[in-house]
């Protein structure tokens, strides 16, 4: 199996990194964005404005507004926001070739369906061989060449190890792994948490405060991981802890900023005015709180913001409904 060329479906900031990760990684790449006037600018200034400002693009990198033209790529990578990855590949379906991987690099639950994007995959393109892409990478520092580690799961053995060698690339190292759904659910479940930790961090509750979320964190994605059918291993990996401890730590992240932003007295509406770029955690929070009373399982912290982030209770309720909790001993 080789892969040359790679199309990339959309042109965030995550897709515009994993585009320039292709092309070091050799791949003939085209970056898909759904905006014309923001291919136009791609192409005229080699610099997405837009949604990864600062960063200078390969000169090796094509773009196109139309899904057509990844119709004939050998691999493609789907980065579009969770909750718009079903409508992106129903449009992408009548180009799709039989047989061409798609990688899933999302991070999100379907509101309404619960569904994980492996899902969403499998009902839109029901004979793509799929992969999921996820792990501890900030767009701004992928993009500029700086390294990490992630998750790669795939079903497939060989297909999985063809994926590792054509996606790694300098500083881009992928670990392989064969369950989708608790790389799925890490991704998922950090950025919920990681609103927790910026909230934590905005009320100033402190370091030790700040430690032990993501700890307890941990232990309700390992929980809720096992329960959907995934491995406690793997969310111990790169796409569970590794990126829980990255996006809970820096401002960098938009779900810990979102977080921060209530955490100083914010209301949801004023921390998520005028921004054009998602927070995950707050479109997946509905959905994952759904899918935990479903299952069965306990999420006290991604239950609290969900609830938080409903409007049914403020800050101050979420802190204290934690940490008047039963007193018990400590497992996953
Ligand atoms: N930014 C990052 O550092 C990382 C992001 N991710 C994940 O990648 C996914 C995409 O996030 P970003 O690239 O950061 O997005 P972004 O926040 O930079 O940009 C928003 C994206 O949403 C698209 N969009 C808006 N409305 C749409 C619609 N109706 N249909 C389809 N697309 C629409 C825009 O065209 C744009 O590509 C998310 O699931 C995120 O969790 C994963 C790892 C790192
Ligand atoms: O997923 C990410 C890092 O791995 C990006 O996190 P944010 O979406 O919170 O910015």
């Amino acid at each position: 199996m080789e892969f040359r060329t790679a199309g990339v479906i959309g042109a965030g900031a995550w897709g515009t990194a994993l585009a320039q990760v292709c092309v070091r990684a050799g791949l003939d790449t085209t970056l898909q964005a759904r905006e014309q006037q923001l291919v136009e600018t791609m192409r005229a200034t080699r610099a997405n404005d837009l949604y990864l400002p600062g960063v200078p693009l390969a000169d090796e990198l094509k773009f196109t507004a139309d899904l057509a033209d990844l119709g004939v790529c050998d691999v493609i990578l789907a980065v579009p926001p969770a909750q718009h990855m079903r409508a992106t590949l129903t449009a992408f379906a009548p180009h799709y070739r039989a047989g061409v991987p798609v990688v899933l690099c999302s991070k999100g639950v379907e509101r309404g369906t619960m569904k994980l994007m492996t899902e969403v995959l499998a009902e839109t393109l029901p004979d793509a061989p799929a992969a999921v892409l996820s792990g501890p990478s900030f767009a701004g520092e992928v993009s500029r060449g700086l390294p990490t580690a992630v998750t790669l799961a795939c079903a497939d053995q060989a297909l999985g190890e063809a994926l590792l060698n054509t996606l790694s690339a300098p500083g881009f190292r992928p670990y392989l792994a064969t369950d989708l759904v608790g790389a799925e659910a890490g991704g998922a479940l950090k950025n919920v948490l990681a609103i927790a930790c910026g909230i934590s961090e905005g009320r100033q509750l402190g370091r030790s405060a700040h430690a032990a979320l993501i700890t307890r964190g941990f232990a309700e994605m390992t929980r809720l991981a096992v329960a959907m059918g995934g491995q406690a291993e793997t969310v111990a990996g790169l796409c569970g802890l590794g990126d829980l401890v990255l996006t809970c730590s820096s401002p960098q992240s938009r779900n810990m900023s979102l977080g921060l932003a209530l955490g100083q007295g914010q209301t949801v509406e004023q921390a998520l005015a005028g921004k054009r770029s998602v927070a995950e955690g707050y479109e997946s929070a509905p959905a994952v709180r759904e899918l935990a009373a479903r299952l069965g399982v306990e999420i006290p912290i991604s239950e609290g913001v969900a609830a938080l982030l409903a409007g049914e209770i403020d800050v101050d309720g979420l802190i204290d409904g934690l940490l008047s909790r039963p007193l018990k001993a400590e497992r996953v």
